[in-house]
C-alpha cells in the first residue's frame, strides 16, 4: 500500500516538473516501474537501519534465553524454568487469546529486573533499547489524586498507541500507584479487538514484592527440614503465593487485582538469595567490569553485605543489589 503512495507521488512529482508526459504510456509505464522499485528500495533500507516492527528486529530465540537464565541468574531455578516456559509457550503461539502477563514476585534485588531484561534481549535485536520495549516505574506515592484521572488516560493513550505501532510491544510495569490499576486490566484480557486494537500479540511483566513472605517462609522451612534449595518446585510456592494474592485483592493492592478474570498467566516467584549467591553476582559484576578475579575482594564484599533472618543470617537484604556500585570501593 505504501509503495502505491509512493509510486503515485513519485508519478505526480514527474508529471508536475513536465518530465513525462501522462499520455505517453511507454515512458509512463517504466517510470512507474521505477517508482515502485525505488519505493521498495528506500522501504528495504528504511527497515534495514531504523528498527522497525517485523522478523528482522524482533525474533524470539528461545535457545538464547534458556542458555542466558541459565548463565546470568543465579539461584532462581524456580523462576528461571517458569519464565522460559511461558515465554516460549507464547511466542511460539501463532493465534494467542490473549497477550501474556507475568508477574514477578521476589525481595529487592533478586533479580526481576535482570530477568525482564533477558526475556527482551531475547526477543528484541536492540533488547531494552528497543523502541518496543517499554518500561514504566512508578512509586505508589509519586501522583496527587487531583491528577489520577489524567494519568490513566495518559497511560491507556500510551499503551494503545505502541500497541497501534507494533502489536509485539512489551511493557514492564515496575510498581504502581493503586489506583492506576483498573484502567489496564482491559489490555491483559481475552479481547479479540479493544477499540479496533488487538493486544493478543503484547507482553506485560509486573514486578512487585507481594508475597514474599510466603516465599521466604518455603525456603526456610526446606532448609530446616535439611532439604536443598534446589528441590523447592513451582508447587511448594505458589499456593501460598496465589492466596496472600488473592487476599491482597480485597485491598485493591498491586498487583493483586489483576488476579481477577485469571488475568496472569504466570505467577513468578524470586527466592531470596543466599551468601553463596552474592559469591557469584559479585564475580559476575567483576568480570563484566574486566576486572581480575580477586577471591578476597569477592569475599569481602559478600561479608559485608547484610543478611536475614537477624539471629541466622542466611538471605541477602538487597540481594545482589548494590553490590555493582559497590564494586569501586573494594577494587
Ligand atoms: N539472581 C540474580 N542473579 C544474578 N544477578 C542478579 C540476581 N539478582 C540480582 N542480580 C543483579 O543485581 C542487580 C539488581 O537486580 P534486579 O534489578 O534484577 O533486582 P530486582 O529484583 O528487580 O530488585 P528491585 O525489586 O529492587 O527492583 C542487577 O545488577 C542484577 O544483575
Amino acid at each position: 500500500m505504501k509503495a502505491t503512495y509512493a509510486t503515485y507521488f513519485v508519478y505526480y512529482v514527474l508529471i508536475s516538473s513536465g518530465f513525462v508526459n501522462a499520455f505517453e504510456p511507454i515512458s509512463t509505464t517504466f517510470v512507474v516501474g521505477a517508482g515502485v522499485g525505488l519505493a521498495a528500495v528506500g522501504r528495504k533500507i528504511y527497515n534495514y537501519v531504523y528498527e522497525s516492527c517485523n522478523s528482522k528486529w524482533i525474533a524470539f530465540n528461545s535457545t538464547g534465553l534458556e542458555v542466558a537464565l541459565d548463565q546470568k541468574l543465579f539461584g532462581q531455578h524456580v523462576a528461571s524454568r517458569v519464565v522460559q516456559k511461558a515465554v516460549t509457550g507464547f511466542m511460539n503461539d501463532k493465534n494467542p487469546i490473549k497477550p501474556l502477563v507475568l508477574s514477578l514476585h521476589g525481595w529487592s534485588g533478586t533479580g526481576k529486573n535482570l530477568v525482564s531484561q533477558l526475556i527482551a534481549e531475547n526477543i528484541y535485536k536492540k533488547g531494552m533499547a528497543s523502541k518496543f520495549v517499554h518500561l514504566f516505574v512508578t512509586s505508589t506515592h509519586l501522583l496527587h489524586s487531583s491528577q489520577l484521572e489524567n494519568y490513566k488516560s495518559q497511560l491507556q493513550q500510551w499503551i494503545k498507541g505502541n500497541v497501534t505501532n507494533c502489536p509485539r510491544s512489551m511493557f514492564i510495569f515496575d510498581g504502581m500507584h493503586p489506583g492506576l490499576i483498573d484502567c489496564i486490566k482491559p489490555y491483559l484480557g481475552y479481547y479479540e479487538y479493544l477499540n479496533g486494537v488487538s493486544y493478543r500479540q503484547a507482553i506485560f511483566i509486573f514486578l512487585s514484592n507481594t508475597g514474599v513472605q510466603h516465599i521466604t517462609q518455603v525456603a526456610l522451612d526446606f532448609r530446616k527440614a535439611g532439604r536443598d534449595r534446589e528441590e523447592i518446585k513451582l508447587h511448594d510456592l505458589e499456593p501460598a503465593l496465589s492466596l496472600s494474592l488473592f487476599n491482597n485483592k480485597k485491598s485493591g493492592l498491586w498487583p493483586s487485582s489483576l488476579m481477577d478474570r485469571n488475568l496472569v498467566d504466570s505467577i513468578v516467584p524470586f527466592l531470596p538469595l543466599e551468601y553463596r549467591h552474592v559469591l557469584l553476582c559479585v564475580m559476575a559484576d567483576m568480570s563484566a567490569k574486566g576486572l581480575e578475579p580477586n577471591q578476597d575482594v569477592v569475599d569481602k564484599m559478600a561479608r559485608d553485605m547484610v543478611y536475614f533472618p537477624k539471629s541466622e543470617n542466611i538471605f541477602s537484604v538487597k540481594g545482589c543489589k548494590t553490590i555493582n556500585a559497590r564494586l569501586d570501593y573494594f577494587t
